[in-house]
């Protein structure tokens, strides 16, 4: 089998278990994954797809500006660019974009702080930080409808193998050194988000809720 199908494949599985999870709404969202490293070519997925259908038609090679790498009428997430950022300054493998209700409140509300932070959870384990009553933080940034300007303030925020970006009112971009690791951090993320903002409501009922 080659390269090139292996990483389809496995793309197609997490693809797969997204929208099982329906993480796609109205076509949003777009994934991808490293194939090559010199020079640098991964499979991302074609624009504007329903990311819940599995077809032959769902992700095309791209160099490391984002670009086709080979001949094809498909063209590549518009948030390729962001990808390919992250591809360019980390070893990730993988990189995975959703758009959920959960993440864009969060989003909306502590755009104010650059930052949300999250503590006393056992899934934060997931991260691979053991520590009693550790932090994780993820950085909210601006949704500039101009991609390249997103990417660039997006660039700021990509440090490390694995990390996570909240792009205000759009989506969370999460990449990991494989795709397994990438999966497992935004079912975390997101299980931390639908935690709070439910926690948050609860807390108005005056319920006990810490
Ligand atoms: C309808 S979702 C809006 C899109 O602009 C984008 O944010 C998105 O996630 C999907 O775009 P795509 O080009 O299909 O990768
Ligand atoms: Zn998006």
């Amino acid at each position: 089998m080659s390269i090139v199908v292996k990483k389809w494949n496995e793309l197609a599985e997490v693809k797969a278990e997204l929208a099982a999870r329906d993480w796609f709404f109205a076509t949003s969202g777009n994934l991808s994954i490293k194939v090559t490293d010199d020079p640098l070519t991964f499979l991302v997925t074609a624009s504007g797809k329903d990311k819940r259908k599995q077809t032959d038609e769902d992700f095309l090679l791209v160099d490391a500006a984002g670009k086709p790498a080979e001949d094809t009428h498909l063209k590549p997430s518009a948030e390729t660019l962001l990808h390919a950022e992250i591809y360019g300054r980390t070893n990730a493998g993988c990189v995975l974009h959703v758009h959920t209700v959960d993440n864009n409140l969060i989003s909306e509300l502590y755009a104010q702080n650059g930052e949300a932070v999250f503590s006393g959870q056992e899934i934060i384990k997931a991260f691979g930080i053991w520590e009693e009553n550790a932090a994780v933080r993820i950085p909210i940034i601006d949704n500039y409808a101009d991609i390249p300007t997103l990417a660039r303030e997006f660039a700021n925020y990509v440090h490390g193998d694995a990390g996570a970006v909240l792009i205000q009112n759009h989506g969370i971009t999460v990449w990991g050194r494989t795709a397994f690791e990438a999966k497992k951090h935004l079912e975390a993320w997101e299980f931390l988000f639908r935690w709070q903002v439910k926690r948050l409501l609860l807390q108005r009922t005056g319920l006990p809720v810490g």
